[in-house]
C-alpha cells in the first residue's frame, strides 16, 4: 500500500445498553484504500459500533474523525453524506416495493439523484453492469432469495456513491462464486482509494480479502494487526480465546428406516413459476443429508413444502410411513419434524416476544410447559436459564426481547428451541449462518449428536465445507431439480460447485 493516509478513527467509544456495555472503549483507525476486518464472538459489539458510525447508534462516550476532522454523526443520512455506505446483517429492504423503487429511497434527497424511476433503472444497471451484481430492477423484494437481497443492498450502497464502506457480514448469504467476485470487487474498490470495513465470521474470506484485522471480544478490542501475520487457525484462536476443533463425522455402514420421504414433489414459487420440479429424495434415521445449491434454486420452496408453509402441486411427503403432503405446519410440528428456517428474524423468531418465549413457543401447550391450562413459570425459566446456558446465548436475561439480541445469538435461541426439541426429522436452513466459528463448531456437534441418536437431518446450505464436513450424502439442486445425489465421501468441492453451476457430465460432453 502506498502512504497511509488516515480515513476514519473511532477513539475510546462507549456504548451502554440496559444490562450491557456493547463497546467498551474501541478505538481503531482505517487508511484509505484498506480492507479491515473487524471480527469477534457473537455479541461482541461489531454490529453495534458500525450502528454507530452510521449514525443510528449515538455514543455514550467517544469520537469520530472522518480525515482528521471530528464529526458527530447523527443520522443515517448525515453518515451518507459523508461517503459511508453500510450493508447491514439484515437486510433494509421493504419487502412490497421493487428493486427499483427500494434503491430510490435510499437515493432520494441526497444530492445524486432526485426522484425519478427512469433514472434510477439507468443507475441501477449501470451499476449491475460495472461490477457484475445481477438484479432484477423489477421484481419485488418479497419474490427474492437472500442471496438476491443481498445484492440489493449492494446495488443500493454502490449507487450512493460511498467511498467508506461498511459491509456486515456481506457474505452470509451469498454462493462460493459470488463470495469470490464480491471479495473481487472489494479490493477494486480498495485499489481506488475506497475504505473497507468488513465484518465477517468467515475466516477464510477475511484472509482473502483483509489488510488488517481488528478483534473485538466482550465490547473490547484484543488484537489490531496485520492479516498476513496470521492464519485462519491463529485468526479463530484470537477471536474465540481457545484452539477451535471442528467435530468429524464418523463413515457409517448401515443407516436406519426412511423418516422423511419426497416423492415426485412438485411446487410453485412466488413468482408462479415451478420452483420445484420432481423432487424425490429420502433422509433415512441416523443420516445427515446436505442440500448444495445456489441460493434460489428451490431450496426455500423446498423446505416450506415439508413444514407445511407452501404448497405441494403434485406428488407427496411422507414421515415415517405417514403421509404429510399439504398439512398444516401444526400438524407437522406434531409430525415431530422441526425446523430452523432461512429468515432467522421474520419466520425463526418472534422478535418482540422475549428469549423465554421464542424457546417455548411451539410447545407452550403441552407439560410440563402447561399443566392445566396455566403456564409452569418455573419450569419455563428453568428451561430457558438451561438453554441460555448451554447454546450460550448472549443475553442480559431470559426476559430480553430477542430484537434486541446480536444476529448470531438470535440464531442461537432457534437453535436451541429446535435442537432440544429433539425432532425425529429436522430442516436446518443454512443453521450456522451469522455463528461465530466456536458457535458453528457447536451447531455441528448437535447436528451430528443427532445423526447418532437415529434422527433425520436435512441440512440446506451454500457453506460447501460445512457440507462436506458433516453430510453422508449431498444432493445439488438446480432449477428445482435435484442434479445428482452424492455420498458426502465421493463429494469435492470442485465436484459440488460444478453441479451447483449446472453442470453435469450430460451436458458438458455436449
Ligand atoms: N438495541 C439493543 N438493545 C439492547 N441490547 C443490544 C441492542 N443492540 C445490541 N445489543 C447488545 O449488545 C451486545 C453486542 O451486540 P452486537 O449486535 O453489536 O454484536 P455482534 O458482535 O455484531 O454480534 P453478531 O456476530 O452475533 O452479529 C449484545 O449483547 C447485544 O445483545
Amino acid at each position: 500500500m502506498p502512504e497511509a493516509i488516515q480515513h476514519l478513527a473511532m477513539q475510546n467509544i462507549v456504548k451502554r445498553f440496559p444490562g450491557v456495555l456493547a463497546c467498551d472503549q474501541i478505538s481503531f483507525e482505517l487508511y484509505a484504500g484498506e480492507i479491515l476486518a473487524i471480527l469477534g464472538e457473537n455479541g461482541a459489539g461489531k454490529t453495534t459500533l458500525m450502528n454507530i458510525l452510521y449514525g443510528l447508534y449515538h455514543p455514550d462516550e467517544g469520537q469520530i474523525l472522518i480525515n482528521h476532522q471530528k464529526v458527530a454523526i447523527d443520522t443515517p443520512r448525515h453518515a451518507c453524506e459523508l461517503g459511508i455506505g453500510m450493508v447491514h446483517q439484515h437486510f433494509m429492504l421493504v419487502p412490497n416495493l421493487t428493486v427499483i423503487e427500494n434503491v430510490a429511497l435510499g437515493l432520494y434527497n441526497t444530492s445524486f439523484l432526485k426522484l425519478d424511476v427512469a433514472a434510477v433503472r439507468k443507475r441501477i444497471l449501470k451499476v449491475s453492469e460495472q461490477y457484475g451484481l445481477e438484479v432484477k430492477p423489477d421484481a419485488y423484494i418479497w419474490q427474492l432469495s437472500v442471496g438476491e437481497q443481498q445484492r440489493v443492498e449492494l446495488i443500493k450502497v454502490l449507487c450512493l456513491g460511498a467511498n467508506l464502506l461498511v459491509l456486515d457480514e456481506p457474505t452470509a448469504a451469498l454462493t462460493p462464486q459470488e463470495t469470490d467476485e464480491l471479495i473481487a470487487l472489494l479490493k477494486d474498490m480498495a485499489q481506488q482509494g475506497c475504505s473497507v470495513i468488513f465484518i465477517s465470521h468467515k475466516l477464510n474470506e477475511v484472509k482473502a480479502v483483509s489488510n488488517r484485522v481488528c478483534v473485538l471480544r466482550n465490547g473490547r478490542v484484543v488484537y489490531d494487526g496485520q492479516t498476513t501475520e496470521h492464519s485462519v487457525e491463529s485468526l479463530a484462536e484470537k477471536m474465540a480465546g481457545r484452539e477451535i476443533n471442528l467435530p468429524v463425522r464418523h463413515e457409517k455402514s448401515s443407516y436406519g428406516e426412511m423418516l422423511l420421504d419426497l416423492q415426485d414433489v412438485w411446487a410453485k414459487g412466488d413468482r408462479g413459476f415451478d420452483a420445484l420440479q420432481g423432487v424425490t429424495l429420502s433422509v433415512r434415521a441416523g443420516e445427515i443429508v446436505g442440500i448444495a445449491g445456489v441460493s434460489g434454486n428451490g431450496q426455500r420452496e423446498l423446505a416450506e413444502v415439508i413444514n407445511g408453509l407452501r404448497k405441494v402441486e403434485k406428488g407427496r411427503i411422507l414421515i415415517e410411513k405417514s403421509e404429510i403432503t399439504n398439512l398444516t405446519p401444526q400438524q407437522i410440528i406434531n409430525h415431530d419434524v422441526g425446523y430452523i428456517p432461512e429468515d432467522r428474524l421474520h419466520e425463526g423468531t418472534i422478535p418482540s416476544f422475549s428469549v423465554r418465549e421464542n424457546f417455548i413457543m411451539k410447545d407452550y401447550a403441552h407439560p410440563p410447559i402447561t399443566k392445566k391450562g396455566f403456564l409452569q413459570e418455573k419450569i419455563i425459566n428453568r428451561y430457558a436459564a438451561d438453554l441460555i446456558q448451554k447454546f450460550q446465548v448472549k443475553t442480559p436475561d431470559a426476559q430480553t426481547s430477542c430484537a434486541s439480541l446480536s444476529g448470531g445469538n438470535i440464531q442461537k435461541v432457534i437453535l436451541a428451541r429446535e435442537l432440544t426439541r429433539n425432532p425425529k426429522v429436522l430442516i436446518a436452513a443454512y443453521p450456522t449462518r451469522g455463528l461465530d466459528i466456536g458457535a458453528a463448531e457447536y451447531v455441528h456437534r448437535r447436528l451430528l449428536e443427532a445423526r447418532d441418536n437415529n434422527k433425520a437431518v436435512l441440512v440446506i446450505s451454500e457453506e460447501l465445507d460445512e457440507l462436506l464436513n458433516i453430510c453422508d450424502r449431498i444432493a445439488v439442486i438446480y432449477e428445482g431439480v435435484i442434479l445428482r445425489i452424492l455420498p458426502g465421501k465421493e463429494a469435492t468441492r470442485s465436484s459440488l460447485g460444478l453441479l451447483m453451476a449446472g453442470v453435469t457430465h450430460e451436458n458438458k460432453a455436449e
